[in-house]
């Protein structure tokens, strides 16, 4: 066979110099093309993840672009990768669907799995399609700037892109005010006015907003008690025409009130009670930007079947993971997961939108949300 010739590499982005593995893919991939290796029988190894540079910032989003020619360059329209392969306006198109099921699978990155050659969408199941064991609490720790505030951010979109408020509720504390632009979704009121939402990390606030939760619990408890003849899920619910939302609770920064001793057994029980609740259709995220002992519970910990760690410590992944794991490269939203299966795997998370700086990519969300409430 005629050895390949291999070119000179390509110009590399000053301001990350690419790992060695990274060039000699690029190198390789570059001579030896994918049609022509399968027909001698050899599997492509798959594109590394998105990686987020000076260059291209927002190598990864959610939703496949509407408008590919307008506002881009082409180049960063060709190197961008989508999650799932449907634009946002389809995604709308179906929410409106009537026989919409419940579902919390929230496709949130790409997922490496260099032992079997593949790269994957990285699907959040929190409520666990396949049985509990397949899903549950999803929890995120990072170190600060890591992406885990984003993460958040792309989770809800792409839940408002999906549910309409009557099939989905927020619940949300946001300690540091990181999830602001979600605070006028019609997915945190309830009909009453009530707003789930509290952005202060008092022991007064949080106290009220247990109490809140704990009445829905209550609420939801009752209602699927009383139809005992007919053990109930939430899509038996659903497909007889009642309206129980699911309910998403989000307790941002856990840390904060894990740290201070009013609030610390306040927190924990509010988590394990949601925890308990996902029968009833009531799901719990959690970050943090710690994993010691005292700022969260190996209790807790171990009861969040997927678990993502972004920038971590040894130490941390080790507390995170249970398992000696090398740090991920130091890029926002590059870490490790472990799946309900105990997998633990590379992953890249996704933005909400793209944008070559968070400022538009900010002014871009808050825009799109406004044009996901219109009817
Ligand atoms: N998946 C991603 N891809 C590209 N850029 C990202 C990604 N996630 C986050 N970023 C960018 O990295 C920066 C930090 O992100 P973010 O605020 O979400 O981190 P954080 O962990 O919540 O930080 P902190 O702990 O300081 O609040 C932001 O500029 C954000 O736009």
């Amino acid at each position: 066979m005629q050895t390949p010739i291999v070119p000179h590499s390509q110009p590399t982005d000053p301001g990350r110099s690419k790992p060695f593995f990274e060039i000699a893919i690029e190198r390789i991939s570059s001579v030896y093309k994918p049609a022509s290796a399968r027909k001698e029988g050899i599997h492509y190894w798959p594109e590394p993840l998105p990686t987020p540079s000076h260059q291209l910032p927002d190598p990864l989003v959610l939703f496949y672009p509407e408008d590919l020619d307008t506002n881009q360059s082409g180049l960063d329209q060709r190197e961008r990768q989508a999650v799932i392969p449907m634009t946002r306006r389809e995604v709308l198109e179906r929410r409106s669907r009537e026989n919409i099921k419940p579902s919390m699978q929230i496709p949130l990155g790409l997922i490496d799995k260099p032992a079997e050659q593949l790269r994957e969408t990285f699907l959040v199941d929190l409520h666990g399609a396949g049985g509990t064991a397949t899903g549950g609490p999803l929890l995120i720790a990072g170190a600060q700037h890591s992406g885990k505030a984003t993460a958040l951010q792309t989770i809800l979109f792409w839940l408002t892109t999906r549910f309409l408020p009557e099939q989905l509720r927020y619940a949300i504390l946001d300690p540091f005010a990181e999830l602001t632009h979600f605070r006028t979704l019609p997915h945190l009121s309830k009909a009453n006015g009530d707003m789930y939402w509290s952005a202060e990390a008092s022991e007064e606030q949080l106290q009220h907003f247990t109490n809140r939760i704990y009445a829905e619990i209550q609420q939801r408890h009752d209602l699927f008690a009383s139809q005992q003849q007919h053990p109930q899920t939430l899509s038996q619910v659903w497909s007889q025409g009642l309206s129980i939302p699911q309910l998403l609770v989000i307790i941002s920064n856990y840390q904060l009130f894990a740290e201070r001793t009013t609030t610390a057994l306040l927190i924990k029980k509010l988590a394990q009670t949601v925890m308990e609740a996902r029968a009833l259709g009531v799901y719990l995220i959690i970050t943090s930007t710690e994993t010691g002992p005292r700022q969260l519970p190996q209790e807790l910990i171990s009861k969040c079947p997927t678990r993502i760690g972004l920038g971590l410590s040894n130490r941390q992944n080790h507390e995170l993971f249970g398992a000696t794991i090398l740090p991920a490269e130091t890029v926002p939203g590059r870490g490790w997961i472990q799946t309900p299966e105990r997998h633990i795997q590379q992953v890249q998370l996704a933005l909400p939108l793209s944008g070559s700086t968070e400022s538009i990519r900010d002014t871009q969300l808050k825009l799109a949300l406004v044009q996901n409430s219109l009817p």
